[in-house]
């Protein structure tokens, strides 16, 4: 009998080869999307692993919206100029590509999920050697929910010298694995080491930083440190992203998979988001605990709202964001004043940002344009990047920078990586920043870091 769906695919690639010899070009990329039953996410990630392939992971902060990738059809990657050569790089790999896509639907066709270093001219450690500068990944094979549809894409990388028969063999197997249903959480975690890198000397580097915003034209220096610990056990990632799941509310869900060392996070933070030239954005930054009752709770909201230090702090934010996309949007709205973002563990100052992208500009020119946003690195820019360059005991790698997706309509999304951890087999490490202004004291500055370990401590075996 026929599989009608095999012989769909089966003249895909043969006109693909064809075409390959008859322009006389190595190689190209394809593209098949098709809908499919329900399937959880997370289940498909962990379906991931017994392909053997790389596994990465998006969820967005409403829940209604996923991305996961298996695998690498092709990978873009930059060292210096992470936004230029990735920007050339996706143009070109998109104009050759052909996509077999019916559907519409952001995040379907070619889609590349990925990350970059918060700062390519610190110099990296070992720490992220298994990261590079810039890398975005075309998964070979991925899984798109939105709200209620599941659509299932194979990207492939053809070659001129490819076997039809042996990729549509791959494809059948492959498919028959992801797709069945299978979930094996973790049954428990435990901490056996926790190492708090460096607490003194970070102490002294806010204080610092507060002396040079008193004396120089600086005026806020986003600061962070790193927690490391061990495990009895390697770290199951899909648990980890199933715990975050169900602990962290109003938070985007993220993994990146190199080998044994995966990326991941659950953060609240939108850098930007591109639907059919609708833009995005989120001033967040100003932080308070929750209380323990709705009363208590409330109270520390208003005072969070009406705190000077947190305004401030937010307020740097919203100028950035305002100015950097005054030349980017029309229509650009952002309310006068912040209101409170709810979180786990803790609550920020929120203000959101809308606008239209205007012709000509992509969803990489934005990230260009607001990366670092003060939220991560201060204010100004230059010379609060500088600081940080310079004192900041640890090497971020991806942590602080934008993580996230870009299809070939034009839609896209990307947040800050914070709330994460690099999980490197039954190791981790875990990064905390905070702002520091004039009035920063480096006790409650360590203290707010504190609470912000906890979305990640507290899926990793460490208490809430
Ligand atoms: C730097 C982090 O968070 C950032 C700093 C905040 C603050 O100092 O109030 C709040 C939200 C984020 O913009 C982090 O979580 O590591
Ligand atoms: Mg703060």
């Amino acid at each position: 009998m026929i599989d009608l769906k095999n012989e769909h695919i089966r003249k895909v690639l043969e006109k693909s080869i064809n075409d390959l010899i008859e322009n006389n070009k190595e190689s190209q990329l394809v593209s098949i999307t098709k809908k499919i039953d329900n399937i959880e996410a997370i289940s498909f990630f962990n379906k991931g692993k017994a392909v053997g392939q790389a596994r990465a992971f998006w969820m967005s902060a409403s829940k209604d919206f996923y991305l996961v990738g298996i695998g690498s059809a092709l990978e873009i990657k930059a060292d210096t100029n992470p936004f230029d050569e990735t920007k050339r790089k996706w143009e070109s790999l998109l104009k050759d590509a052909p996509v077999h896509n019916p559907y519409s639907v952001p995040g379907t066709g070619i889609v590349a999920l990925g990350g970059m270093a918060f700062d390519p001219l610190k110099a990296s450690t070992k720490l992220w050697e298994h990261f590079d500068t810039s890398q975005f990944r075309i998964p070979k094979f991925m899984l798109t929910i939105d709200k209620e549809d599941y659509y299932y894409t194979i990207n492939w990388h053809v070659t001129r010298h490819d076997k039809v028969e042996d990729i549509i063999i791959e494809m059948t197997e492959t498919e028959e694995l992801l797709l069945t249903e299978y979930n094996n959480e973790q049954e428990s975690l435990s901490i056996i080491e926790k190492q708090e890198i460096g607490v003194e000397k970070w102490k002294q580097t806010v204080k610092r930083a507060t002396d040079e915003i008193k004396y120089s034209d600086v005026e806020k220096i986003v600061l962070a440190r790193e927690m490391r610990l061990t495990f009895d056990q390697k770290a199951d990632i899909g648990s980890v992203l199933h715990r975050l799941y169900e602990t962290q509310p109003n938070s985007y869900l993220f993994a990146f998979e190199q080998g044994d060392n995966c990326f991941v996070g659950a953060t609240p933070e939108r850098l930007v988001k591109l639907e059919e030239k609708l833009l995005f954005s989120t001033c967040l930054a100003g932080t308070a605990p929750r209380g323990n009752s709705l009363k208590e709770d409330e109270k520390i909201a208003s005072e969070l709202l009406h705190d000077d230090k947190n305004r401030e702090e937010h307020e740097f934010v919203v100028q950035m964001i305002k100015a950097a996309m005054e030349d980017y949007c029309i229509d650009l709205r952002i309310p006068a004043e912040p209101v409170i973002y709810p979180l786990r563990n803790l609550q920020h100052l929120y203000t959101p940002v809308t606008g239209k992208l205007k012709n000509g500009y992509s969803i990489f020119d934005v990230i260009e344009k607001l990366h670092p946003t003060p939220a991560l690195g201060g204010t100004p820019k230059e010379a609060s990047l500088a600081f940080i360059r310079e004192n900041e005991l640890l090497d971020r790698g991806w942590y602080g920078a934008p993580f996230g997706w870009m299809d070939n309509k034009e839609n896209g999304e990307f947040a800050v990586a914070i709330r994460s951890a690099l999980i490197q087999g039954d190791e981790a490490s875990l990064f905390a920043g905070c702002g520091v202004v004039k009035d920063s004291d480096p006790e409650s500055e360590f203290e707010e870091t504190n609470i912000k370990f906890l979305p990640m401590l507290s899926v990793l075996g460490g208490q809430d």
